[in-house]
């Protein structure tokens, strides 16, 4: 693993000045992003959110996901506790890559859900790594952290490559009628810990409970 702290800067958003940190992944030529708030190298858990890379979700508004809802939900929880960490992870479309992404959207709209799309493709349904955080985490002096996800393989693939996660936050936002199989198949297929009825509607969006 080869990632190298480029710099740092201040970067203001509507909730919090965060300090963005960039590094540099020497092996693969990709650059990842942590923001930090506040001072995140004292030993208690730090509020943390590892995010992958969704151009669409997080830059476009797509709601087909829930990405974009849960990077702002996640900067909010940062903001709101005055401290944290959100590593940005340049790993689009469960490491398949933005193009890949797309081809597996079409494939998508005709029917496939998001795991079949994937493999029809010939890619396994989650080909993201987790490893290069340890050394991010390390250059921020984080040492343990809250991590908010819904995903408990990335627990478990965080814990392997040695992060300490003291508590799992769920991250149940951004429901709409769009997203709905998505996250479906996300609990049903890829382990998530989550049920629909706990999830808040994105803003704006009304959506019928069932039963
Ligand atoms: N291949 C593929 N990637 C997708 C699709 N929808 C979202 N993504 C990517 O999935 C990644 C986010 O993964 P998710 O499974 O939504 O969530 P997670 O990170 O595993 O879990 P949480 O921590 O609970 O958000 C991002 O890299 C997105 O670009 C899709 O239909 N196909
Ligand atoms: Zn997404």
């Amino acid at each position: 693993m080869t990632i190298r702290f480029i710099a740092a800067s201040r970067l203001p958003t509507p909730w919090a000045t965060f300090t963005m940190h960039g590094f540099e992944d020497e092996a693969t030529g990709k650059d990842h992003v942590a923001l930090t708030l506040g001072d995140v190298s004292s030993d208690t858990p730090v509020l943390g959110r590892v995010h992958s890379e969704c151009l669409t979700g997080d830059a476009l508004f797509s709601m087909r996901c829930d990405c974009g809802y849960q990077l702002q939900e996640a900067l909010k929880r940062i903001a709101g506790e005055g401290r944290g960490v959100l590593l940005y992870l340049r790993q689009e479309g469960r490491g398949i890559g933005l193009l890949n992404k797309i081809r597996a959207y079409h494939l998508q709209d005709e029917g496939a859900d998001t795991v079949e799309a994937n493999e029809r493709l010939g890619f396994g349904a989650d080909m993201r790594r987790y490893d290069l955080c340890v050394p991010m985490l390390d250059h921020l002096g984080v040492q343990a952290l809250r991590l908010m996800t819904n995903n408990p393989r990335k627990v478990d693939a965080l814990t392997r490559d040695g992060v300490n996660v003291t508590e799992r936050v769920a991250l149940t936002t951004g429901l709409n009628p769009h997203n709905e199989g998505y996250l479906s198949t996300k609990a049903g297929k890829l382990g998530h810990m989550m049920a629909l009825d706990d999830f808040t509607p994105a803003s704006g969006v009304d959506i019928e409970r069932k039963g």
